[in-house]
């Protein structure tokens, strides 16, 4: 099989656009085209002034230096498929809103639209890699609706190469990545095409952490990776409450359990509940997986992990209302931090939205401070949440200010739900004084300095940590 020269990838989003454009950097012999359906997104990340779609550390060079050279952006999806050797579909795999399987499998509707697409309008022969998260034996079902619709000199070969970028650290992971895994059919064509797309990782990647395995394997391994890591946090967050009940301290906890080289220190911080598009969705689409296949002890033990997230969220908020003496009625929240995590600028599944929802259910006014977050992205985000409140309510109710300190401001409690930095260091003096007294904090997020804020006259709770005000 000939080396390939032009890739194409389907699908401009958080995965599609930081990891072809890394391929881009890292491979200026390959011409990447990144297309997509939605104009807006494309003319983004080809503005003038890189203001890109999406924000993340380290992006907006990598994109500086490739742009325009082998690297580009376009909605000419016909013409980036037809020339391209390889094609990354890199499209959204939400979880299915109704139908079959509604609320927990997955939504394969785009993958399936690009795949016809690609069916439709190629001319010669291509690998087609499943870089979106799917359910297993997914690659089959492309490779039916591609062999079935596409003209007879055109040859498909597919793979599956799952994406473990985290958002936030996404350049750096893309660059050294722990794996790079990409499944194929065992026969000699699907190992010469797994084959190819190792060449195009081996320009930067050790190949020692190339592994090449089976197709569906290889997407298996994504939704249990996925599932794996939410599992330590629900299991870490689990004993959060226990904490709190006996007066132990997670930190600490999580620091002698982490010790053990068997268990390990990364993933072990409690939370007020992870959130993010992919670990709620890809348990659920294993959930799904596990009963299609009647297996529902299986599917038990997986959907406990999303339930334990659930409880830590209402959790949490319940808490705040609790020690706000049981009404949050009328009184003013401050909510710091809205992305799922910080260093990103994406809300999806954030438990931040599920705190606010909580918060104007029991009638409080809430103020919301993101240093990443577009304000439209709030309104739309909150509004899908409270879906019968109309926005000129919601806008009464709601306050989004454009520092820490202004959010603070007549606050009778302020909610830290994201770990930006920042939060660490504002002026906990200056917020106090611009506080009602008592003034509450509450971290979901392991954050401030609790001894400091005391010491400074805040009431302070803090998630997995017996000692309270
Ligand atoms: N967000 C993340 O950190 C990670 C996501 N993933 C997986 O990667 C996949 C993509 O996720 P994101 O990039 O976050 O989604 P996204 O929603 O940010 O991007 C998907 C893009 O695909 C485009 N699209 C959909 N159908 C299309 C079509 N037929 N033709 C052209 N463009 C089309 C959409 O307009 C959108 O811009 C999902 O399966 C996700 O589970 C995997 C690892 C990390
Ligand atoms: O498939 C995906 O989409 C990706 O999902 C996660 O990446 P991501 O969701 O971007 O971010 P994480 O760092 O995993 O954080 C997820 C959530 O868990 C929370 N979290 C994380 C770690 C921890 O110890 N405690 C904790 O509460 C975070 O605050 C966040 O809300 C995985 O880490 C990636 O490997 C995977 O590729």
């Amino acid at each position: 099989m000939p080396a390939v020269t032009k890739v194409c990838c389907i699908g401009a989003g958080y995965v599609g656009g930081p990891t072809c454009a890394v391929i881009a950097l890292k491979c200026p012999h390959i011409k990447v085209t990144i297309v997509d359906l939605n104009q807006s997104r494309i003319d983004a990340w080809n503005s003038a002034d890189y203001k890109l779609p999406i924000y993340e550390p380290g992006l907006e060079d990598v994109v500086r230096r490739a742009r325009g050279r082998n690297l580009f952006f376009s909605t000419d999806i016909d013409g980036s498929i037809q020339e391209a050797d390889l094609i990354f579909v890199s499209v959204n795999t939400p979880t299915k809103k109704s139908g079959v399987g509604a609320g927990f499998a997955a939504d394969l509707n785009y993958v399936e639209s690009a795949t016809r697409r690609i069916a439709k309008v190629a001319t010669s022969s291509k690998i087609v890699v499943e870089k979106s998260t799917v359910p297993c034996r997914t690659a089959e079902s492309m490779r039916i609706i591609l062999e079935a619709n596409s003209s007879p000199n055109c040859r498909f070969d597919i793979l599956s190469n799952p994406e473990f970028l985290a958002e936030g650290t996404a350049i750096n992971d893309l660059f050294k990545p722990d794996r790079v895994l990409i499944g194929s059919l065992q026969t000699p064509e699907g190992i010469a095409a797994s084959n190819a797309l190792v060449e195009i990782y081996a320009n930067w990647v050790p190949k020692e952490r190339i592994l090449s395995v089976g197709l569906w394997s290889s997407e298996l391994s994504k939704l249990a990776a996925n599932a794996m890591l939410a599992q330590r946090i629900s299991s870490v967050n689990a004993l959060s409450a226990i904490c709190e009940a006996t007066g132990a301290n997670i930190d600490e906890v999580a620091h002698a359990v982490g010790y053990d080289s068997r268990i390990g220190p990364n993933f072990l911080r409690a939370s007020v509940g992870f959130g993010g598009s992919c670990f709620q969705k890809d348990i659920l689409n294993l959930v799904y997986l596990s009963e299609s296949l009647h297996l529902p002890e299986v599917a038990e033990y997986w959907k406990q992990v999303v339930i334990m997230n659930e409880y830590q969220k209402r959790r949490f908020s319940k808490t705040v209302v609790d020690m706000l003496f049981n009404t949050i009625t009328g009184k003013r929240i401050a909510v710091l931090g809205f992305a799922f995590k910080a260093d990103t600028g994406d809300t999806r599944e954030s438990p931040a939205i599920t705190l606010v929802r909580d918060f104007l259910l029991e009638k409080a006014h809430v103020s919301i401070y993101d240093p990443q977050v577009e304000h439209a992205q709030i309104w739309s985000d909150l509004s899908e949440a409270l879906p019968l409140v109309p926005l000129p309510n919601l806008q009464k109710q709601v306050h989004i200010t454009s520092s820490a300190l202004d959010c603070c401001k007549d606050a009778e409690a302020v909610v830290i739900a994201t770990e930006w930095r920042e939060f660490r260091e504002i002026d906990w003096e200056a917020v106090y004084r611009g506080m009602n007294k008592p003034a509450f904090v509450f971290d979901g997020r392991l954050l401030v300095d609790a001894q400091k804020l005391r010491s400074i006259g805040f009431k302070v709770t803090v998630i997995g940590r017996g000692e309270q005000l």
